[in-house]
């Protein structure tokens, strides 16, 4: 199938192929009007590591109740270099301007293929189609990446490593704030063989932004996924049944929790509803590096935190099979989660 850039750049659009559009109901558009910048938790990642035990504990504190009460944060001061995330948002850029033939190559079929270039979202199971083009790569445990472009790979695998660093520490300030040892999450979920993916979705400008959709309103698979972007918005994320549209400070993470958070933390943490508009100006790119647990884990809540309050409310399963289950439901349907719930 022809990608998005594809269709964009081959046709001059006045409008979209029916396929494309979107069915719409109120509540889709029921956008939040409060000042979002004031209301979006935002986590200072030098506090997380800062030698001073109180401003520790606060940050872990805010932590938890950015978990608990959004599943989304931006994470600002994390230490990865400007310069390397100029990289790879170029990198991604001169990936898609190879020519839809060069593309092919990474057409892969299958969910757990190491290099995934495709269109829209998952066209076997979709209605409708999206108006994102994407690349996903598996970069851990085993780093897998094109090696068109140039140069390319050697600046993903730089990248993820910092990444992984980073999700290290926010995982510690996490098991903390649910009362747990802070190698709890690395221990139980095994990230020491970890899944790592890296995605890139390439956006590209859409003549009837209003008629069409990035990425349906979804919750990722694994325990935490970082974003960022090209300066360009359009993520938006669920908060007490509005839509919040997400304006991050430049340099900033986005960060939000996945389903195997909500699963571990017995439902104290929900995978937070996601989704990505797309506008008729620019070219968005959004970057994600998703972090979960190695695929053969078997995932249920975690132990601890079971109690006369919280009895076990999801029913265990290997991560490889929830992604599978997950890959296979439709969008539109109800939650995976509501599949593995007791
Ligand atoms: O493009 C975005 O902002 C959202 C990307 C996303 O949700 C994903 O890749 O799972
Ligand atoms: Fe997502």
């Amino acid at each position: 199938m022809l990608s998005v850039k594809g269709l964009v750049e081959s046709h001059c659009l006045s409008s979209i192929p029916s396929k494309f559009v979107c069915p719409k109901t109120p509540e889709d558009s029921m956008l939040c009007e409060s000042d979002i910048n004031n209301i979006i938790p935002t986590i200072d990642f030098s506090h997380l590591i800062s030698s001073n035990p109180n401003q520790t504990s606060k940050a872990i504190q805010q932590l938890g109740l950015a978990c608990r009460d959004w599943g989304f944060f931006m994470l600002i001061n994390h230490g990865v270099a400007e310069t390397l995330r100029n990289e790879v948002v170029k990198g991604s850029q001169r990936f898609f301007d190879l020519t839809e033939e060069e593309k092919k190559e990474y057409a892969g079929r299958d969910l757990l293929d190491p290099i995934r270039c495709g269109t829209s979202f998952n066209p076997s199971v979709e209605k409708n189609l999206f108006w994102r083009d994407y690349l996903k790569l598996q970069v851990h445990p085993h780093f897998h990446a094109p090696t068109n472009p140039p140069g390319f790979s050697e600046i993903i695998e730089k990248y993820c490593e910092k990444s992984r660093g980073v999700v290290e520490v926010l995982l510690k300030g996490i098991s903390r704030s649910l009362g747990l040892e802070e190698n709890y999450i690395d221990e139980k979920m095994n990230l020491e063989s970890g899944s790592q993916v890296f995605v890139v979705n390439y956006y590209p400008p859409c003549p009837k932004p209003e008629l069409a959709m990035g990425l349906p309103a979804h919750t990722d698979h694994g325990l935490l996924t970082l974003l960022m972007q090209n300066q360009i918005g359009g993520l938006q994320v669920q908060h007490n049944g509005e839509w919040v549209p997400v304006n991050p400070p430049p340099n900033s993470y986005l960060v939000n929790t996945g389903d195997q958070m909500e699963v571990l933390s017995n439902g104290r943490y929900k995978s937070v509803v996601h989704r990505a508009v797309v506008n008729k100006k620019a070219v968005r790119i959004s970057i994600g590096t998703a972090h979960g647990p190695s695929l053969d884990t078997c995932i249920h809540p975690a132990s601890d935190l079971i109690t006369h309050d919280y009895p076990p409310a999801y029913r265990a399963i290997t991560y490889k099979d929830y992604m599978f289950l997950k890959q296979s439901n439709p969008l539109d349907t109800k939650s995976c989660l509501d599949l593995i719930r007791i």
